[in-house]
Order: structure tokens, then sequence, then C-alpha cells
């Protein structure tokens, strides 16, 4: 018998580092509480500032400006276009992480958010997996109407097999029907002597806030005092499971978000309600990941199974109206912006840049930046041979995903793949970190580096350079010790000029290597 473990990788989508129980949120998510207990959690873990760009890094072990999403698809500018490691999509200079489990004998499912590119070629049926149900752009309804978040993606994509769907079933929601379907397509091979390998991409909690009850009413009023009191809440909560220093201070402002007390009544509660409907959405992802996992308990798979849970990226900033074009009159008007309409099919809401500073509770920022609230996500690893109920602080990156996983099923990355040389990750195997022989995984002198859209940040050990372009920050270099300022608010670059130069030099021999090419607006 084929002994190799099965492999469930869940994603969520732009939920923010703090709204996992287990990482102090007050949102109720038993299920990922209890992956937390029977596996090691991290506090230092990392992602880009967007979805896609993670994605390719996640898919190929490699970084994101070689797998092909130097800048997300809808970002790219004239001067990107046609630049190796600016395809927009996952590209071929790397073998998938399913296309090489599929070559390995694995099963291999998908169900959930694709965007690593949307032509025929690029369905993920192409990339490596057996059996799919995808929606291959940024975001839409979490309903079965398909409306998207951007004028250029709606209707959203679809795709099934090879296939592009443009009818859901009628009774479509997001969370539901995706975990439906990748417990259909594991029982449809049950027997077959074959591990699998799931991917459950789910699309929440990404905008628009979407949720059934009895989710939707669930939260009502919990949110009153505001998004500077929940950050609070969050970050004391963070301290006292000891996920950051003692002595960390609760950030102060952040960019774009006006003071709860300054807002009108209307807008006030317009916004606690967007976060109401928001923590529905994480716990109705948490029960349905639930389901998925009482399922293979139930086909005595799950004591075989490692099961890996992140985020793509931190909570995100945006209103609807943010991203590109959708502000256009038309656009707005094909939905009901009512109140009572709220999370409810046919509404588009995202919560903003105030409850996603709430949602990354002690960390600075959120999303669309290299703030540690946009890049530092959650992390859980579970399965067999992983130390239960372990923290650790080692700092990790989710290129390091691929070599862990592969690591485990016993397959090595291959020279060539379809015929052509494919380049190794750059990221290396947590296993000695996750079955608790080392407790780091890269050297407090080694240097990690990373960009999107702009956004630069640099690591060596506990500190961090970053450079924030507008409107979240200035543009120029700041240095930050997160071991006792995970919140990125005290610049010490004045006080040691010296590690500034040599992180910023070390930044650009990485944007040289990996071929960095920024945008000319
Ligand atoms: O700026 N955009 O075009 C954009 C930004 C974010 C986004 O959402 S994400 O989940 O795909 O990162 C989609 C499109």
């Amino acid at each position: 018998a084929d002994e190799r473990p099965n492999i469930l990788l869940v994603m969520a989508d732009d939920l923010g580092w703090s709204d996992v129980g287990s990482y102090g949120g007050e949102i109720d998510t038993p299920h990922l509480d209890e992956l937390a207990a029977q596996g090691t959690l991290f506090t230092d873990f990392h992602a880009s500032v967007s979805c896609s760009p993670t994605r390719a890094m996640l898919m190929s072990g490699n970084d994101n400006h070689i797998a092909g999403l130097g800048t997300m698809s809808e970002m790219l500018v004239d001067n990107q276009r046609g630049q190796p490691g600016y395809e927009g999509y996952l590209n071929d200079r790397v073998a998938a992480l399913p296309e090489i489990l599929q070559a390995a004998g694995y099963n291999t499912y998908m169900a959930g958010k694709w965007h690593l590119g949307h032509s025929k070629e690029r369905l993920p049926f192409n990339r490596g997996f057996d059996t799919t149900l995808t929606m291959l752009v940024g975001g839409t309804s979490h309903w079965a109407d398909r409306l998207g978040i951007l004028p250029e993606d709606d209707p959203a994509k679809y795709a099934s097999n090879g296939e592009y769907l443009d009818v859901l079933p009628a009774d479509f929601y997001s969370s539901r029907s995706y975990a439906d379907f990748l417990i259909d397509a594991i029982r449809a091979n049950r027997g077959d002597g074959k591990p699998f390998f799931g991917y459950l991409a789910f699309t929440a909690p990404h905008d628009p806030v979407h949720v059934p009850e009895p989710w939707m009413s669930k939260y009502a009023g919990q949110y009153d005092e505001g998004y500077d009191v929940l950050k609070q809440e969050r970050w004391k909560a963070a301290k006292s499971l000891g996920l950051i220093a003692e002595d960390a201070q609760l950030p102060g402002s952040q960019p774009l978000v006006t003071p709860w007390e300054e807002l009108q009544l209307y807008e006030r509660r317009t916004e606690a309600r967007g976060m109401e409907v928001y923590a529905g959405m994480v716990e109705a992802m948490d029960y349905h990941y639930g389901r998925v996992v009482d399922f293979l308990q139930d086909i005595g798979e799950l004591d075989n199974t490692i099961v890996v849970f992140l985020s793509d990226n931190g909570s995100n900033p945006f209103y609807s109206v943010d991203y590109p074009g959708a502000d256009d009159p038309g656009f707005v008007a094909q939905f009901d912006h009512s109140f009572e309409n709220l999370g409810h099919p046919g509404s588009n809401y995202a919560y903003g840049p105030g409850f996603a500073a709430g949602s990354s509770g002690p960390l600075g920022l959120y999303k669309q930046t290299v703030g540690e609230g946009g890049i530092r996500v959650p992390l859980i690893v579970s399965g067999p041979g992983i130390s239960k109920g372990q923290t650790t602080r080692a700092f990790a990156y989710v290129w390091d995903i691929l070599p862990t996983l592969l690591d485990a099923a016993g397959v090595e990355y291959p020279e060539t793949f379809n015929g052509h040389q494919v380049e190794p990750p750059r990221g290396r195997s947590m296993m000695a970190l996750l079955n608790g022989g080392d407790d780091t995984l890269y050297d407090p002198e080694e240097v990690v580096s990373g960009e999107m859209a702009g956004g630069k940040w640099v690591r060596k050990g506990d500190f961090k350079a970053i450079q924030v372009p507008a409107p979240y920050g200035g543009g120029e270099w700041h240095l930050i010790n997160l071991s006792v300022d995970p919140g990125e608010a005290r610049d010490l670059s004045e006080e040691m000029p010296g590690l500034l130069s040599e992180l910023i030099a070390a930044w650009e021999a990485y944007a040289e290597e990996v071929g960095v090419v920024p945008a000319e607006l």
C-alpha cells in the first residue's frame, strides 16, 4: 500500500493576522483552533501583499518574480508587459506543486480561487489538478450570481475540469460549495490506493462580505465600539497568548483610517455591520473547513493527512469602490447598496481600512502593503510527525510550503518538466521545524527579501527594512526591530544607519537577481 501522507492545503482569502481564535480573535473558529491544538502554529510566517503573487509562490516554491506574478495581472503597466516574470499567470519556468504531485502518483483536487491565469491552457486543470471547481479571478460574489468586484472581471470566470462554467448551481455559496466539491472528489476515488493532494482555496473572507444564516446574524452588535477598540483588544489578546512581545506597543493611528469617534452615526452603523458580516463569514469558513476534516476522520484518513492552513495576505483596506474601474456609475448601479441588504445577494461591501486595521490587530498596516499587517499571515500545520500544540517563532515564508510538502511526500522537485528546464525552489523544507527538531529555518544572519507593486521588504533576523509607497506610506526606507515593535511604529533608520544600508544593498541585489521591473506610471 502507498503509505505517503495525504495533503490538505487550505487557503483563506484576505484573512487578517489576528482573526482566528488561536491568534487572538474573538470570532468563533473552533475547527482551526483544534488544528492549532493538534499541530504547529507560526507567529512569524509571511506571504506577499496580495493574492496572486502569494499563490504563485505557494504553487512554485519560488519568488513571485520568477513564477510570473512580478505584479498582479490587474496592475501590469506597459513597461512590464512581456518582461520575464511579468506574465500575469503562473508561467512555465516553474513546475507547479500539483503537477509534481500528480506526476508522483497523487490524486490532485482543487476547489476555490486560482487567480493564476484564466486562458484555457492556464487553468488549474491544465496545471496538474485532476478534478477542479475553481473561481479564476481576484474576487466575486460568494453566491451564484457571479457579480464581479472589477468591471473587467464581471461576471467572474469559473471553470470545472478544464471547461468554463457560465452557470453555477442556484444554491451556490462559496465556502459550502467548495468544501462539498472537495469532499465529493476525495470520496469518488477512495480506495484506489493513491494518496491525495486537496487544495481548498476558500474565497472567504474576501469582499464582498456575504454570508448566510446563522452566521449573518450571529455577530450583531459585537462591533459597535468600533475598529479602534477592536485593534486594541486583538493586541491585548495576542500578548496574553504570547504571540508578540510583552512590551510591544499598541500601533498608533493607521493611514486612511478615520478615528471611530469622528465618524457620523450612520457611518459607524455601516462599518460595524460590515465587520459583523465579515466575522460571520470567517466562522462559516471555519465550519466548512471543519466538515472536510470530519469527513477525513470518518473515512479514517485524517491521521495520515498533513493539514496546512494559511491566508494569502493580510486584511483588505479597500472599500468596494477602490478597485480599478469599480467607481464607474454603471458598475456601481448594478448592486443594492442599502444597509438592509449588506451581506445578502446583490450587495457589494468591503470593510475598508478601519476594520482592516482591526483585523491586523497588533501589527502595522494591512493588505496591499509590506507592513506586517499586509504580509504576516497565520500558518497552522498538523499531520504525521508534526509536533502538537507547538508555537514556533521562526521566520518562514510562503515559498517554504512547496519544499515542505514535497519533503513530507518523499518527492523531489524535478530538473525538467514537460521537456523543459524548471527553476529549483528558493524555499526550504520546514519539516525539522515542524517536528520540533529545529527552532529556526533561516539563520539570523541570512537575508530574505520581497517586492510587490513598489512595496519593498527585507528581513535579517528580527530586523526588517521596508519601503511603503503612497497612499499607505511615504516611500522612504524605514528600519524596524520586529521583536519589540510588530506594529512598526518606531523607525530605527537614524539609530542604525549601517544596518539599514546593508539591508537596502541586499534588497537591490535581490531585485537584480529575480528581475524586479518597477512600474513606470
Ligand atoms: O488593484 N486591483 O486590481 C486588485 C487588487 C486586489 C484584488 O484582490 S486580490 O484578492 O486578488 O488581491 C484584485 C484586484
